[in-house]
C-alpha cells in the first residue's frame, strides 16, 4: 500500500504557550519507518508537541525547527489521528473514512477505501452510523480513516484509550500491522503499549525527554513477553517518579 521510504522526524526547539514555557528545549528524533512511542506526565505538551508536528496548532510558539530527513515539508505528508475517535456523527463509517478526499473536495478512492474496511474488518460496519458502533469499532474507523490518507508520517495521539484491556491488544496488532513501514509517533499513558510497540520510547517529563531502551523482540510484542513486561514495570516506575517529584 506504501511506495515510497518514509523520512525520519527530526523535532529540535523549545514550546511556549502566551510566554509561558511549555516544554524544550527538546530534541527528539522519531526514526524512519518505526514507531517511536512517546509517554508524559498530563500536561506537559504530548498532544501539543502532536499539533505542531501536524501544522494544526494554532496557539503555541515554537521556536527551533521540525524537519524531515529528507528536507521536503513535513505537514502535508502527515497524518494525525487525533484524541478520541472524532467520527463525525451524521456520516456512515464509509463516508468518515474518506472525509479527508471530501474536504480537500476531491472524489474518494472508493476501492482503496473498500480494500482498508475489509482489512481494518470494518466491511460489515460501512453503512453504520458511529452511533450504532462499538467503542473498538469506532477506533477502527478513526484508524481506517487515518490510513486512508496514506501519509508516511503518522501521528496517533492515545489512540487505542477508553478501550478494554482486550480490545485494546487486538488494536495495537492490528495499527502495528498496518502502520508497518511508516514514521509513527505514538503518545500514550500506557507503558504497556510503548513496551510492546515502541522501536524506541521517549518520556517527556518537566525536565526534557529521557530514552528508554525498548525490548528486544519484534514489534508488535507480545502482551506476555518476558523483556516487555520488564520494560513495562520500567516505564510505570519512571512515571510514578516523576508524578511524585512534579
Ligand atoms: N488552546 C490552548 N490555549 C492555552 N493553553 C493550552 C491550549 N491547548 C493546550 N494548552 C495547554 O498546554 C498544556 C499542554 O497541553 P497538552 O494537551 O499538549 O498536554 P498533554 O501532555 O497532551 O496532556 P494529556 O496527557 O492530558 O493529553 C496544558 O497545560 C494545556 O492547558
Amino acid at each position: 500500500m506504501q511506495a515510497a521510504t518514509p523520512p525520519a522526524l527530526l523535532i529540535d526547539g523549545t514550546a511556549t504557550i502566551g510566554g509561558a514555557p511549555l516544554f524544550g528545549p527538546l530534541r527528539l528524533a522519531a526514526a524512519a519507518g518505526r514507531i517511536t512511542c512517546l509517554l508524559g506526565p498530563s500536561g506537559v505538551g504530548k498532544t501539543t508537541l502532536l499539533r505542531l508536528v501536524a501544522g494544526t496548532d494554532e496557539v503555541t510558539r515554537f521556536d527551533g525547527s521540525i524537519k524531515a530527513s529528507d528536507d521536503m515539508p513535513v505537514p502535508g505528508r502527515v497524518a494525525l489521528m487525533a484524541q478520541g475517535a472524532d467520527l463525525l456523527p451524521w456520516l456512515d463509517v464509509t463516508a468518515n473514512v474518506t472525509l479527508g478526499a471530501r474536504l480537500r473536495g476531491t472524489r474518494p478512492d472508493a476501492a482503496r477505501a473498500s480494500d482498508i474496511l475489509a482489512r481494518t474488518g470494518l466491511t460489515a460496519h460501512a453503512h453504520k452510523r458511529p452511533h450504532a458502533l462499538s467503542g473498538g469499532q469506532r477506533q477502527r474507523v478513526a484508524l481506517a480513516r487515518t490510513l486512508m490518507e496514506d501519509r508516511p508520517i503518522v501521528l496517533l495521539d492515545e489512540p487505542f484509550s477508553a478501550l478494554d484491556a482486550g480490545t485494546r491488544a487486538q488494536m495495537q496488532e492490528l495499527g502495528a500491522r498496518h502502520l508497518s513501514g511508516r514514521t509513527v509517533l505514538l503518545v500514550t499513558h500506557d507503558p504497556g503499549e510503548a513496551a510492546r510497540l515502541g522501536h524506541a520510547i521517549h518520556i517527556l517529563g518537566a525536565d526534557g525527554i529521557e530514552t528508554v531502551a525498548p525490548p528486544a523482540a519484534a514489534v508488535p510484542r507480545p502482551v506476555d513477553d518476558a523483556g516487555t513486561l520488564e520494560v513495562q514495570g520500567r516505564l510505570l516506575a519512571r512515571l510514578r517518579e516523576q508524578g511524585a517529584a512534579a
